[in-house]
């Protein structure tokens, strides 16, 4: 409005050079009245509030809004010139810190006590000396008005350029404050940040000059037409102007309430921090204080350590890496421990808590295994605590209360990610246990939960991302037995752990013997493979028959009922009571053995498990790691046999192709199950390790068999196999494809051993000739088997396809093999000649496995 009235007067260009040559401002004259009528009702009102004072102070000055009431107008005016007028223009309201060298710029609210700091120091703003300006030139005061003028002028600065500004503000420098407060307009005031007043020739483009530009503000109905539809005499329109003045003056009132209440809340927020800020402050110090002891006496730590191992589990020697985890969250610094099954991995925090004081909060996923872990630390003497849903509120109000308890003797509160994410009271207790100085570490067991890369990604792990910044001071510890480098990265990422130390110890368990056994045709027959071994090889021995499914594990254990064996089954359908009756008999050897799913897993801590028999492959090689890993925590030999048969592959794959990468994590298991070289050499690649061939020191069938392993060529098989696909008229599955082969085969092919067939199309499957179509069926997706990224290859002769066949065997396919083995030992990377490779390869024609089953043509384009 300002503005408008300086254009009229000033010849500034409001509306740019395009503008028009008369530009209006149009006020009806209702609204004008209405406007009036509604100022009238909050004058006069004293100081409280500058957003007040400034938008009345320019409304009143206004002369579309002007107060008919001239004597109320001056009223108010004279008494708000009187409270806010200084030399350089008008305070924006009574004690107000805004600008002043006193504000404190992180603060929005004082209260009325502080404001009296500000008090003769506030700020004064020319721009209300312009308003003031324009006021007397719309009242036709002259006199006054060039008066005013040359107040304003006074306090233009100008820049470099020599084009007038006028300050925005002007405030009493830090050194004058005193002086001013002693004496107010005492010391000269400086100004603070400038506005323009007068465009810069340059910015403005010249106006024509016989355009003149006009602004008109219309304040009266004649000025602005006759207009009949404005009767301002009826009785409705000033009953109506009175009732908007009313709620007017209710919601000025209402404004000025809440303003008053936001106040208060932001003193609150600001005496809160505060206190929040000291507590920190002081945690912090302590903290520091503990970690510059402890590494003081690193040295005297590791020996603590030693004893309390000693004392509390008889362990005389560190593993590796345990030690150096220990320190390291002792230290106080983030650490995250990758150590397989049964490698020691809950030393490495239940000894730090009870060396050093505080209380480590442990987030574990299962409630089993919280259960057993801390049943046995408490036989152990540790003062341990377990917070779940299950856990009843009383008990549950004295953990939470002894968690910022400092003289609690609670060492160790195991919790679910469940508690953390949802419940508010844990959370507070955390806080709280944190600002007493207490929270020594959070261990985060099952780490690789928290990535979505990892197998067992739990989304209620994410919360555990906020808390480095929650509480950063507090070490965190991650242990996982499996994170492959991507998983790792990514749960660094997760947690926010930028300078976290990863400890890698190596993923080798050379206790475990890893073996594939075909798996028998059907149900009884698979159940009697599995009576064999645990009435012969593992006779009197506890370990676990891992099944695909719940029903599997009802089947097999139907079957395996004759067989006369201390067997039961366990999945999740069970109810808690069964499972816990089956846990607990078989830890205490009462069963032999357990056919279960993986529902019975994370946490199993029965360290004399003798074998772990894979009814199905896994899911992944990382779940497979795991769950074999299960045997041998004791470090005595243990055996884990896969039963394996080409057709569970798609029980699996229509299980986890719904998921983006699980088609890919089954197939690495087909690979581990159908390889021919060392199975632990495999696994270690899965992991990114390295094993040489003399490290498996024959503890797996591979290393340990006599048996060679042959490349023949299958190639003539798989082009069979490709014609029947070819020429179906429906999408075919593995067993319809096995079915039309069966019917269909040629002499050669009849004279193959049995199970060669399946073998060859899971084969193919694996080397990408072939590949997998999910279609929706009645209760899961069906898996149909199409072609693959090879077949044309394939097809035309350019891809010749081998299979490794242990030397029994190979007589089934001397006759029909058109290369002999020797020929094979090809990488398709690699692409060398073939006849190069039969050179290179003839000494070693018989030898042993690690061959690729592709053999690429020197001019193959793969
Ligand atoms: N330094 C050691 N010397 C001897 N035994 C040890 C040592 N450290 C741990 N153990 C024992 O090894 C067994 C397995 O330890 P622990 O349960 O901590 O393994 P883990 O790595 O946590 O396994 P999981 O991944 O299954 O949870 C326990 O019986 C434990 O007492």
């Amino acid at each position: 409005m300002a503005k408008s009235a300086l254009v009229a007067i000033r010849d500034l260009n409001l509306f740019g050079a395009q503008g028009g040559e008369r530009s209006v401002i149009c006020v009806p004259p209702d609204m004008s009245r209405q406007c009036n009528r509604v100022i009238q009702a909050i004058l006069p009102r004293g100081s409280k509030s500058k957003e007040f004072d400034s938008s009345v102070w320019s409304i009143i000055t206004y002369p579309a809004f002007a107060v008919e009431n001239d004597e109320l107008r001056n009223l108010t005016k004279e008494s708000l010139k009187k409270n806010l007028e200084g030399n350089y223009g008008y305070k924006r309201f009574l004690l107000d810190g805004y600008k002043t060298a006193l504000e404190d710029k992180f603060r929005l609210h004082y209260n009325l006590g502080e404001l009296r700091n500000f008090e003769g120091i506030e700020c004064e703003w020319p721009i209300y000396f312009i308003y003031e300006w324009i006021d007397e030139l719309f009242s036709k005061n002259t006199d006054k008005a060039i008066a005013m003028q040359a107040k304003v002028e006074k306090l233009m600065v100008t820049d470099e350029d020599g084009y007038p500004l006028v300050p925005e503000f002007y405030f009493v420098p830090s050194e004058r404050v005193k002086g001013e407060k002693l004496l107010n307009g005492s010391q000269i005031r400086l100004c603070g940040a400038q506005v323009l007043c007068k465009k810069k020739a340059s910015s403005c483009p010249a106006m024509p000059t016989n355009a003149s530009q006009e602004v008109v503000i219309v304040n009266s109905d004649e000025e602005f037409g006759s207009n009949d539809e404005f009767d301002d005499d009826t009785d409705d329109e000033m009953e109506l102007a009175s009732l908007d003045s009313d709620l007017a003056s209710i919601k000025s009132k209402i404004d000025r309430l809440v303003e008053q209440r936001e106040t208060i809340l932001a003193k609150k927020r600001v005496v809160l921090d505060r206190v929040k800020e000291k507590k920190c402050r002081q945690t912090s110090r302590e903290i520091a204080s503990q970690r510059a002891k402890t590494n003081i006496i690193a040295p005297l730590m590791e020996a603590k350590l030693k004893k309390l191992a000693d004392q509390y589990y008889g362990i005389k020697e560190f593993r590796p890496l345990q030690l150096e985890t220990m320190l390291t969250t002792l230290k106080g610094e983030d650490c995250i421990l990758i150590m397989p099954t049964g490698g020691g991995k809950s030393l490495t925090f239940q000894l730090p808590a009870l060396a050093a004081p505080g209380i480590s909060v442990v987030v574990s996923p299962l409630i089993s295994l919280m259960e057993d872990q801390v049943s046995a630390l408490k036989k152990q003497g540790f003062e341990v605590a377990m917070v779940t849903s299950a856990t009843p509120q009383p008990e549950q109000a004295k953990i939470l209360r002894n968690m910022a308890d400092p003289n609690s003797k609670l060492k160790l509160v195991y919790v679910t990610p469940e508690k953390i994410s949802k419940a508010k009271r844990f959370q507070s207790a955390m806080e709280k246990s944190y600002e007493a100085g207490m929270l020594a570490r959070i261990v985060i067991d099952e780490v690789h939960c928290v990535s979505q890369w990892g197998h067992d990604f739990r989304p209620d792990y994410k919360i555990l991302g906020t808390m480095k910044r929650q509480y950063p001071n507090t070490p965190i510890l991650g242990l996982t037995a499996t994170a492959t480098e991507k998983v790792l990265a990514d749960v660094l990422s997760v947690l926010h752990l930028s300078h976290c130390k990863p400890l890698r110890a190596g993923f080798n368990r050379p206790n475990l013997f890893y073996e594939v056994m075909e798996k028998a045709a059907n149900p009884p027959a698979v159940a009697s493979q599995i009576a064999d071994l645990i009435k012969g090889r593992f006779a009197g021995q506890s370990g676990l028959v891992y099944c695909f499914s719940r029903n599997d594990c009802e089947v097999v254990m139907s079957h395996l009922s004759k067989y006369n064996l201390k067997v039961a089954y366990y999945h999740a359908a069970l109810s808690v009571q069964e499972r816990k009756e089956i846990h607990h008999k078989w830890l205490r050897n009462e069963l032999q053995c357990i056919v279960a799913t993986i529902a019975f897993g994370m946490g199993i801590d029965k360290h004399d498990v003798r074998f772990i028999i894979h009814h199905t492959i896994s899911k992944s090689v990382e779940n497979y790691y795991q769950e074999s890993g299960r045997a041998g925590r004791d470090g005595q030999e243990a055996q884990c046999v896969l039963m394996f048969t080409p057709s569970d592959l798609f029980k699996i794959t229509s299980m986890t192709c719904q998921d983006s990468s699980g088609i890919g994590k089954s197939y690495e298991v087909l690979g581990f199950a159908l390889s021919s070289g060392c199975r632990r050499a495999a696994l270690a690649q899965h992991f990114g390790e390295h094993v040489g061939a003399t490290e498996c020191k024959r503890m797996c069938d591979n290393c340990r068999s006599t048996v060679p392993f042959v490349k023949q060529d299958v190639t003539y098989y798989v082009q069979e196999v490709l014609e029947i696909i070819n020429k179906k008229e429906k999408d075919l599955t593995f067993a319809m494809i096995i079915a039309e082969w069966k019917s269909k085969r040629s002499e050669k092919t009849k004279k193959l051993a049995p199970g060669y067939l399946d073998k060859i199309i899971i084969h193919c499957l694996k080397e990408g000739i072939l590949k997998e179509k999910f279609k929706a069926g009645m209760y899961k997706p069906i898996s149909y088997c199409e072609e693959g990224h090879y077949t044309r290859a394939v097809k035309s002769g350019t891809l010749k396809v081998y299979l490794d066949i242990p030397t029994p065997h190979t007589a089934q396919f001397i006759a029909t093999s058109a290369i002999s083995a020797a020929s094979a030992s090809v990488s398709s990377e690699k692409k060398v000649p073939t006849h190069s490779v039969l050179m290179k390869s003839k000494s070693k024609s018989t030898s042993t496995k690690k061959r690729k089953a592709i053999v690429f043509d020197s001019d193959s384009d793969g």
